[in-house]
């Protein structure tokens, strides 16, 4: 089985055991570039794991997994994380701040770790953080913010270096109701409009709802067919890429 041309990450076959518990059984999926896609399933069934297989976070025991067209599950660990810094983007349910730097140098650190200067590096994140609503946080470190807040400077962390794919995993969960649907709103208008793939991982309407297309595990197995869950057509994105 070859990926589609407008495949940008393809995986057949993922096993993963978790300290010899199997918490993937024969996953296999593909990511179209552009598409925001959720990962959904009950509490336990692999949605973690499977970004971490995706991501290059975690080795697979078995399969394979191929980002635009490289073999990540052959790759060198520091290949794998060269391709991560470089090319991806991890929103998790925390915001994982380095509290002792600022906002803004929070966002900008996968800019500087590329080598961007200092100055391009701080224009960039603050220009995220400002999108993000964050711009008036960008002095204050992680202490002084808001959970909402923090979770919004982790993801103009996420998207500030132009990743071609973020991978969120339940991003909203530590967030209050009323935040929950702003946050979600942000990240994936974010993405539309800077033409960013979205690989999400949650288990509430909310999260389904921002995605074009839905894929469930359960028990750490792929089942059901595919729902598309958003207008996936130019309409559909130009509608939800007004605001960021
Ligand atoms: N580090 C670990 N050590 C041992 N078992 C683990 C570990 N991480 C996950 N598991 C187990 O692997 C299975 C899949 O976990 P995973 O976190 O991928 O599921 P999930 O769908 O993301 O769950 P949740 O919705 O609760 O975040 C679960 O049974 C979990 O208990």
């Amino acid at each position: 089985m070859v990926a589609a041309p407008e495949d940008l990450l393809w995986a057949r076959g993922l096993h993963y055991e978790h300290e010899g518990s199997p918490a993937l059984r024969d996953v296999s999926l593909e990511v179209r570039e552009g598409e925001i896609l959720c990962v959904a399933g009950p509490r336990g069934c692999g949605k973690s794991t499977l970004l971490g297989c995706l991501s290059g976070r975690l080795a697979p025991g078995r399969g394979e997994v191929w980002f635009d067209g490289v073999p990540l599950h052959t790759l060198s660990e520091s290949a794998r994380e060269r391709l991560r810094l470089d090319r991806f983007g991890w929103v998790g349910s925390e915001p994982q701040l380095l509290p002792e730097l600022t906002a803004w140098e929070n966002a900008a650190l996968p800019l500087l770790l590329a080598g961007a200067g200092h100055r391009a590096a701080r224009r960039t994140a603050c220009e995220w953080l400002e999108r993000l609503d964050v711009g008036d946080c960008a002095r204050m470190r992680p202490g002084a913010l808001l959970q909402s807040q923090r979770q919004r400077v982790a993801i103009a962390r996420a998207l500030a270096h132009s990743p071609a794919i973020v991978f969120a995993d339940e991003p909203t969960a530590p967030l209050h109701q009323a935040d929950r649907a702003q946050v979600l709103r942000t990240l994936t208008t974010a993405a539309r409009t800077h033409r960013i793939t979205v690989v999400l991982a949650g288990h509430d309407d909310r999260v389904t709802a921002v995605a074009d297309r839905t894929v469930t595990l359960v028990d750490g197995r792929r089942v059901g067919a595919d729902s598309p869950t958003a207008p996936t057509g130019p309409e559909g994105r130009a509608a939800c890429s007004l605001s960021v």
